[in-house]
């Protein structure tokens, strides 16, 4: 021990060779700990709603109008204060309008300036000099340090300021600058981003989402189970890759698929075309509001057919080599009777509303017909090898897991799996039983594998797994029995469409429950916090995304459209800051040109879960804690310095 010790230090050592390295190191460190907490923002449920999503993540879920309200109180009118938060939020479309509009330009550049660098000054004086200096532009630098920082020698402060800022107008900067200014508040405003699950499905551009967050400054990504689906997909895995498409032909979004990753369909669209001809496909109908043509519209219900019969072949597949996942009652092709149209269900006979499958052998349901089998192929490869795709995978990989404990808050998208008495719920996997963060841990691990194992067998697991993890009943992604999409696509009886929900979901009112997965996580009971998404918030039923006085957030984003016109549904997002704990509840976004030309901003309501007695600081966070372990090994290397067991390296 003392000899990894000697070693360790003279490795620091050669970091920080002398003494005064050291002690100026350990003062640096020391000013951190006293700054306030970074801002940390939470989103869930994006649902592929890139507009939505590209303006909360603009406005911080309200943390930039808070920011203009402390700087400039009452001392600016409301409206004021909204368009120069719209002006923050998109500055280069907005100025497009405003100089249309705007009869002195040179004196708005002037107050909006002024304006911009004192929101600059309050966001950036959280944060040390390094860490400012670093989210500069380039271009601006060195000139934005001088506006932010306070000048104590210079005593006409106007004249120095207003110097620069004439300049800037003079040479026809202004423009850029605003820009420049106007991102770095941005920047600033939000320390980290946690994305809390499904980025992917239902709305049209998850694909510009993953390249925004590839872009973002600091970020983690807690997966959700519609991440996990794509993720399956992309690892070639084919109940993945036909949820996929049946999912985005349900929305009328294949073009993610075509445009945004370069997918070529023409041969499902080819084969829907020739097996599904003359059929209406009526239980196919898409939802949501596709920008669609006639026959682009009847094109898509025959994709949407066909690749959704492919899927409970190969998903039947999938089930029969895995026993182990005990889904056997969900394979359901073989329970058709296809001469009288009835299907028999947990011993009960429904009539299917619909009779045509032309692919389907009633000898062999669950074998794909030749045309279905090379379709499959051809995807697998596609999804395999789309360049954007893989990298966009390769990004979940890196900067997400299945949960995660942050400052004392314990992060996951869906649930832990619990028995109706409130006990862990063990799941098995490949043979072995597991529950709580045992569960999670095993199941992150076989994600992993999907992708990365060297043995063959290992990799398929990984890769059915993620299959199992987006619908099984013991994912903590997913968190209900079954996902009955045989039954919503062919069945009438409304009953049959209900997917019952793990008693975690009725348990969050529960303090020793909660306290109980709390503990599972290492994480004692005061102070802490459960943040999770995936269910949506009926708000209109008077439901709460705060339970347990506080202690567990429920806060799926809403941002889903189709979900927002149906229910109601408000969307919550989540920040914390170093005051507490505030939940910005959403209303609808209607587009980004109305959040432009209308100024209106769709965080609508504050609601402080909680307020902290005393401002919390770096020191009181996880890099806080990092950060004194530095400086405890600093002072020990300062130590051998002065005992002379290290000899400085001058
Ligand atoms: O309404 P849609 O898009 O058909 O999806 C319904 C399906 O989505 C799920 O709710 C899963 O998606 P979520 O993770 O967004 O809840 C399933 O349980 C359900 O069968
Ligand atoms: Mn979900």
């Amino acid at each position: 021990m003392k000899e990894l010790e000697a070693r360790y230090l003279e490795r620091l050592s050669q970091l920080y060779p002398t003494i005064a390295k050291a002690s100026t190191e350990i003062i640096n460190l020391q000013a951190i700990l006293n700054l306030p907490k970074g801002t940390e923002h939470f989103l869930t449920d994006i649902h592929g709603e890139h507009e939505a999503f590209s303006h909360v993540l603009k406005n911080g879920s309200g943390s930039v109008r808070r920011k203009i309200d402390d700087v400039f109180g009452n001392t600016m009118s409301s409206r004021d204060k909204q368009s120069l938060a719209t002006l923050i939020y998109y500055p280069k479309e907005k100025m497009e309008r405003i100089k249309k509009e705007e009869e002195n330009m040179e004196d708005w550049y002037k107050i909006t300036l002024y304006r911009l660098i004192e929101v600059c000054k309050r966001t950036a004086s959280k944060y040390t000099r390094s860490k400012v200096r670093k989210a500069l532009p380039p271009d601006f630098a060195y000139v934005i340090e001088e506006l932010i920082t306070e000048k104590s020698e210079i005593t006409d402060k106007e004249s120095y300021y207003n110097s620069i800022v004439n300049t800037i107008i003079r040479i026809g900067r202004a423009e850029k600058f605003i820009i420049a200014l106007s991102e770095l508040i941005q920047r600033l405003t939000v320390d980290h981003l946690h994305i809390v699950g499904d980025i992917y499905d239902r709305g049209p551009g998850p694909h510009i989402i993953m390249d925004q967050l590839i872009q973002y400054h600091s970020v983690d990504i807690q997966w959700g189970n519609h991440d996990v689906l794509w993720m399956g997909a992309a690892a070639g895995q084919r109940g993945c890759i036909a949820n996929v498409i049946r999912i985005c032909a349900r929305y009328g979004n294949l073009d993610i698929l075509e445009d945004g990753y370069g997918i070529n369909l023409l041969p499902l669209a080819n084969f829907a075309m020739n097996t599904y001809g003359d059929d209406p496909c009526t239980c196919f109908k898409l939802r949501g509001e596709p920008d669609y043509s006639p026959d682009e519209m009847k094109l898509d219900v025959k994709m949407h057919k066909a690749i959704s019969v492919i899927q409970f072949k190969v998903e039947g597949q999938i089930i029969k080599k895995n026993p182990g996942f005990q889904m056997n009652d969900r394979n359901l092709l073989h329970k058709i009777n296809f001469e009288t149209g009835m299907v028999e269900i947990d011993g009960k006979e429904y009539p299917m509303l619909d009779r045509n499958f032309p692919t389907v052998d009633p000898r062999k349901p669950y074998a794909l017909s030749a045309e279905e089998e090379d379709i499959m192929e051809r995807l697998e490869k596609a999804f395999l090898h789309c360049e954007r795709l893989q990298r966009h995978m390769r990004f979940l990989l890196n900067k997400g897991g299945l949960y995660k404990v942050y400052n004392n808050n314990l992060l996951y998208h869906g649930c832990v799996p619990l028995t109706a008495e409130g006990e862990l719920m063990p799941v098995r996997i490949y043979g072995r039983s597991y529950k709580g963060r045992g569960l999670y841990e095993e199941l992150e691990s076989y994600v992993r594998k999907g992708f990365y194992a060297l043995d063959e067998k290992e990799k398929e697991r990984g890769r059915d797994m993620m299959w199992y993890i987006w619908l099984g009943e013991g994912s903590p992604l997913f968190g209900k029995d079954k996902m009955a999409t045989f039954e919503r696509y062919f069945l009438e009886d409304k009953e049959t469409h209900k997917e019952k929900k793990n008693p975690y979901y009725s348990m969050l009112e529960n303090e020793t429950v909660v306290n109980r997965i709390l503990a599972e996580f290492g994480l004692p009971p005061e102070g802490t916090h459960i943040i999770n998404g995936h269910v949506p918030v009926k708000s209109k039923n008077g439901e709460n995304p705060i339970k347990c006085g506080g202690k567990v957030m429920v806060i799926d984003g809403g941002f889903s459209k189709a979900y927002q016109k149906e229910t109601g549904i408000a969307g919550y997002t989540l920040i914390y800051n170093s005051y507490g704990l505030i939940l910005a509840a959403h209303e609808p976004f209607e587009s980004t040109e109305a959040a432009i030309e209308k100024e209106s901003d769709i965080h609508s309501d504050s609601i402080v879960v909680k307020r902290v007695v005393q401002r919390k600081m770096v020191g009181d966070t996880d890099i806080g804690r990092e950060l004194k372990e530095q400086i405890r090994d600093l002072e020990t290397l300062l130590e051998a310095y002065r005992s002379g067991r290290i000899a400085e390296r001058l």
